[in-house]
């Protein structure tokens, strides 16, 4: 383990020196494109803006055969698109046990490590395997000569990875966030499901008999496969400032669904999730930016609370200092949607939304 002293050091003579604290850029939808896919890598251009990451995945759902033909298309696409202010370059790159991860970090933060925001690392198993991620890029950004740390996103995908969630989080200051990777950590736990994310219709609790009749009529309900993994990953990451998302929905056809999900996953605390068809995107914009309603009632308790310390009822609930913090939590995140997005600036500010202060 670092001394905490050395922890801001960088790791190579000429690094950027580490952040403080992980920049909190919007990043409600990390949109997955495979960079050697023609028709794929062609809509970049037009998704800039409209989604808060883009990430160029490297690893799986790339073919073997195509994994140069990717890592050169991203190199091209990070160097001929302007993604602006508001959308981020992410890449997600191979395993660290795979053939091509050392050729991918290497020729991707040489040739534009000065465009790249975060580096995902898939099937991260313990704080080990950042300490070595983070070490080759403080080599690789002082040869680039680069002057802004490239931040590391690790996906959970394994049953020690879970085991080490906290550590994996509060491994570098590099540590941007955590995804949940749910086919690879259902595979890796043997879990007997087939799907990429969501629920499974088998995982459920049926109602108790009624007057004793076990073959009568009796609700289920299905339960989430996942709580228990998010919850865990959501805790790992507030204790260390760094950000937790959702990962795939694999039924792209299922947008109800898709949407449940992430819905469970934003309630729990998560910042985004990813999206891997377009027609994922609005789904994730709509989830992971606070409804008007919420913000309206958020500004009201705002303004109820007064100095913020004591109780008030408020619609015939209680309000004190802990509601308030939650509030304050919706209002923080609206305030940073809008200074990026005029329609959720005018949406937040429009006459029911920001008179529910003037109601308090
Ligand atoms: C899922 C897909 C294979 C579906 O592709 P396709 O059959 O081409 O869909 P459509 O015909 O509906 O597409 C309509 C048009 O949109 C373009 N398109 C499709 N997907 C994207 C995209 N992600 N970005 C940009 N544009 C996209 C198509 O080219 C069509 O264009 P046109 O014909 O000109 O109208 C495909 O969406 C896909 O491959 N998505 C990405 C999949 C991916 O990245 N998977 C990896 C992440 S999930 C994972 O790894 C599991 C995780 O690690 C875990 O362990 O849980
Ligand atoms: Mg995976």
């Amino acid at each position: 383990m670092r001394s905490a002293k050395d922890f801001f050091t960088p790791l190579a003579v000429g690094a950027p020196t580490p952040l403080r604290e992980v920049p909190a850029r919007p990043s409600r939808m990390i949109h997955f494109f495979d960079p050697s896919n023609p028709k794929m890598a062609s809509k970049v251009p037009q998704l800039v803006g409209s989604v808060d990451v883009l990430l160029g995945n490297l690893e799986d759902a790339v073919k073997a055969e195509n994994k140069e033909a990717a890592r050169a298309g991203l190199v091209e696409i990070a160097r001929s698109t302007d993604v602006g202010e508001h959308t981020q370059l992410w890449t997600r790159v191979n395993s660290l046990d795979s053939p091509w991860v050392l050729d991918d970090l290497t020729t991707l933060v040489t040739e534009v490590g000065d465009r790249l925001d975060v580096v995902m690392v898939p099937k991260v198993q313990g704080p080990e395997d950042i300490h070595y991620v983070d070490r080759l890029l403080a080599q690789l950004e002082a040869r680039a000569g680069l002057t802004r740390p490239i931040l590391v996103h690790a996906i959970l995908e394994t049953a020690r990875g879970v085991a080490n969630v906290e550590a994996i989080a509060g491994a570098s200051p590099r540590m941007q966030g955590i995804s949940l990777g749910p086919a690879d950590l259902a595979a890796d736990r043997r879990m007997k499901t087939t799907r990429v994310g969501g629920g499974h219709p088998g995982y459920l609790v049926r109602q108790d008999p009624v007057a004793g009749d076990i073959s009568g009529e009796r609700a289920t309900y299905q339960q989430d496969l996942w709580h228990y993994t998010i919850a865990r990953m959501v805790d790992a990451c507030a204790m260390h400032g760094i950000f937790p998302y959702y990962g795939p929905f694999g039924d792209i056809a299922d947008v109800v669904a898709c949407e449940d999900q992430f819905r469970n996953a934003f309630l729990l605390g998560c910042v985004g999730t990813w999206t891997l068809h377009p027609a994922q995107i609005t789904i994730a914009k709509r989830v992971f930016s606070p409804s008007a309603e919420d913000v309206a009632h958020a500004r009201r308790v705002r303004a109820a609370m007064g100095d913020g310390t004591g109780a008030v009822m408020l619609d015939g609930k209680m309000e004190d200092d802990a509601s308030l913090k939650q509030c304050l939590v919706i209002l923080e995140l609206a305030d940073r949607l809008s200074a990026n997005d005029p329609e959720l600036a005018e949406l937040y500010a429009s006459p029911t939304t920001a008179g529910g202060e003037a109601d308090a």
